[in-house]
């Protein structure tokens, strides 16, 4: 590993386009596809996406919940997959979002982005909500490792609302404490959804990256984010996973034209 996340994400984001691409292969997505819902379906499925878009992408986003469905054969997908993704020259960030005291997430952050272990990935989302300090091992190890790691702030499902908004402050600044010195786009960056009306909040002194999910099937459109995020357009990494995941074969011409439109959009 060569460079800290922040760097090498932004300098994706620059030659690739602004967009990461969720594998989200949920029971009716394989059932779209004509695959079993099995841990082969499964492997069929993710393979199929990440050849698709592994030289395509800034950056690949699978969600953890649908390997852990199946187990120990689910995780192994898992764990075949993310290397193959990096090899393929897009960054892996790991859906899981972990939450736990601090010990735990240590493990959690060994397990994610220590590179070595079997499913180290690029970076991995993760839960503030036992206090940003519980994450205190989770960027030590992220920082060892050169990777990152997103924190959720403000999340696009309308039920979140009252309970992040009450502590949303804390964590942008936990955040922004983070990245200090990083010099150039630091490596700690939020969860900040797409579907939002606004967020509420400053995101100028961030200093890390915002990864935006809700393109797409929960509602937004590339030209919401960029309205959203006026004024930090450039570290906004929207994702879409749905939107683009319905038909094999429509995979890489729907993903090539959500990167165009939100590198339009997101120019400044
Ligand atoms: O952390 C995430 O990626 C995430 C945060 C959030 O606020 N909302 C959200 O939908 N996600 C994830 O992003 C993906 C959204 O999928 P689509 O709605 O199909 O694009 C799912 O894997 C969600 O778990």
């Amino acid at each position: 590993m060569s460079e800290p996340f922040g760097r090498r994400l932004r300098a994706q984001m620059e030659r690739r386009g602004p967009l990461c691409v969720g594998i989200d292969p949920s029971p009716a997505l394989l059932s779209a596809w004509g695959l079993d819902d099995s841990p082969a379906g499964l492997e069929r499925f993710t393979h199929t996406v990440a050849e698709a878009v592994g030289d395509l992408a800034a950056a690949v986003k699978p969600q953890s919940a649908f390997y852990e469905r199946w187990g120990s054969r689910g995780v192994a997908v898992l764990e075949r997959v993310i290397p193959a993704l990096r090899e393929a020259g897009t960054l892996v960030i790991l859906d899981a979002k972990r939450g736990d005291i601090d010990t735990t997430m240590a493990a959690y952050a060994e397990a994610y982005l220590e590179q070595g272990s079997p499913m180290a990935a690029d970076a991995l989302t993760v839960s503030p909500y036992l206090g940003f300090g519980s994450l205190a091992g989770t960027l030590a190890v992220a920082r060892g490792n050169d990777a990152g790691v997103f924190v959720l702030a403000r999340t696009s499902n309308p039920e979140a609302s009252a309970l992040q908004s009450a502590v949303a402050d804390q964590i942008l600044d936990g955040v922004a404490e983070a990245n200090e010195g990083a010099g150039g786009l630091g490596s700690v960056g939020v969860v900040v959804g797409a579907t939002l009306d606004k967020v509420g909040h400053p995101l100028d002194r961030l200093g890390g990256p915002i990864l935006s999910p809700g393109l797409g099937a929960q509602g937004a459109s590339p030209a919401d984010v960029a309205r959203l995020f006026a004024g930090v357009r450039r570290s906004v990494l929207p994702s879409v996973s749905r939107a683009v995941l319905a038909d094999p074969g429509r995979v890489r011409p729907l993903v090539e034209r959500y990167r165009d439109e939100c590198a339009e959009r997101l120019r400044d």
